[in-house]
């Protein structure tokens, strides 16, 4: 398992360039499962969720072929509608195959998720979304087996706004015959860059980005590929640590590469503590301020606080003047950053799904574990401003979402070195 050595303090300075969104791509390539022809992408990003997504399509008989930056992957045939428990049990968003598999060929044999580090995370919306359009759906052998003759529109209120829901019934309703909506949508950006995806192919789809969706269902043979290589928009979350990073360490980053409307509350947070940031249209630049103020957030579904930002926030906030407070809305175990932070001197109480979180004046260096993907960043941001040099280990769940973070740190300055082990 490889381990992160990072020496901190560092003030960061330079430009740095944000990846394709990692929970744009899983939902995007997972929907090359409709389309009976090869698909181009340029600059997928280099992780292990994306690889993940990939081993799972080709079991299913998915070609792929890489050349520099794209990559075509060709599902015109499938050797198997089978998602096997041994890839999906490492990678939650391997469920987005159910809704494709079955909008074309009828049936599908998906092995539940499970539970991960942050909460149970049930599929219960999704399969509701399916049953809605028609299919018949069992559970076996902790399996979801699903068929249907062919999938109907229908209006599909969910009781929660459920990002994996919304684009698993987008991506059924796209082969259905008339018309679905979706009430109650999810609204993030990663479901807009789905829908332009297959907008792209021909597909009616309207209200992407609202919380109500319709698409129009058509048939496979009016599908026709992207005219271009398809890019995934920016990931606003990579976006967010590289901001906090540049605000927490005092430093001067350009981070280029996203649009920053993805980021709004992030960005308006940020700017009430005392962050010094200049928007542009693809890029914020964090200029030098004086030290922040603490600040109250409550975590929720876009345009909320995006829970994917709640560590690295706590991260910052360990170390601005006065309290904070974080309360997380949409996972239920989603604080086990903080006793690892509080190694390097963090100082956090829990109570329920509130944090509240006192500034200290500086962090001292510790070894901590990575528990999950978004605190390993976290643990990363304090390091990097912390006294002496931290052991970060189990960066492999920092690995599923952010490409070569420890390169481009240290093309910002910082002093960071990967053993391999
Ligand atoms: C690959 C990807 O895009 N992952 C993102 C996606 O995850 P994901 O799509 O799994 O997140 P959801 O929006 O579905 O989940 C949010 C909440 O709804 C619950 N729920 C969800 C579905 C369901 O059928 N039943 C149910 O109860 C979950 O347990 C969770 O508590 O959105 C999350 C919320 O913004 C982000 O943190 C993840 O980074
Ligand atoms: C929770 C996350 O991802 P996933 O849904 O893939 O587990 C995340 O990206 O922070």
């Amino acid at each position: 398992m490889d381990k992160l050595l990072v020496t901190g303090p560092c003030q960061l300075k330079g430009s740095v360039h944000i990846s394709s969104a990692k929970n744009a791509t899983l939902p995007i390539l997972a929907a090359t499962l409709l389309c009976p022809y090869p698909v181009t992408f340029t600059k997928i990003p280099d992780l292990m969720d994306v690889g993940t997504i990939v081993k799972l399509l080709q079991s299913m008989g998915v070609k792929v072929s890489k050349s520099g930056d794209e990559i075509v992957l060709d599902a015109s045939h499938l050797e198997n509608q089978h998602a096997d428990y041994s890839l999906v049990k490492t990678m939650r968003a391997s469920v987005l195959v159910l809704g494709p598999l079955l909008a074309r060929y009828g049936v599908a044999s998906v092995s539940l998720p499970g539970g991960c580090a942050i909460g149970a995370r049930p599929v219960d919306i999704h399969l509701m979304g399916m049953e809605k359009l028609g299919a018949e759906i069992q559970i076996e052998n902790g399996y979801i087996k699903a068929k249907c003759d062919k999938l109907k529109g229908a209006v599909v209120t969910l009781p929660f706004p459920s990002v994996g829901a919304t684009e698993n019934i987008m991506m059924a309703a796209v082969l259905a015959e008339g018309e679905t909506v979706i009430e109650n949508a999810a609204m993030e950006p990663e479901i807009d860059d789905l829908a332009d995806f297959l907008i792209a192919q021909g597909v009616n789809i309207e209200g992407a980005g609202t919380s109500r969706i319709t698409i129009h269902g058509m048939d496979i043979k009016k599908l026709k590929a992207p005219a271009k290589p398809y890019r995934v928009i920016g990931d606003r979350i990579e976006a967010a640590t590289f901001i906090i990073a540049g605000i927490m360490s005092g430093g001067d980053v350009k981070v280029e590469g996203f649009n920053p409307k993805h980021l709004t509350n992030v960005l308006d947070t940020l700017t009430k503590m005392g962050a010094n940031l200049e928007l542009g249209n693809d890029f914020v630049h964090v200029k030098k301020s004086n030290r922040l103020k603490g600040a109250i957030i409550d975590t929720a579904p876009y345009p909320g606080f995006p829970t994917d930002v709640q560590a690295q926030m706590m991260a910052l906030m360990s170390v601005v003047d006065g309290n904070s407070v974080v309360t997380e809305t949409i996972f239920e175990n989603r604080f086990m950053h903080v006793p690892e932070m509080a190694r390097m001197g963090t100082k956090v109480t829990i109570k329920g799904n509130s944090a509240t979180i006192e500034g200290v004046e500086s962090l001292s260096a510790a070894p901590v574990m990575c528990t999950d993907l978004r605190a390993s960043a976290a643990l990363i941001l304090c390091a990097l401003v912390a006294q002496g040099q931290s052991e970060i280990q189990r960066v492999y769940h920092l690995d599923r979402g952010y490409e070569k973070i420890d390169e481009k740190l240290t093309g910002l300055g910082a002093k960071i070195e990967r053993v391999k082990g």
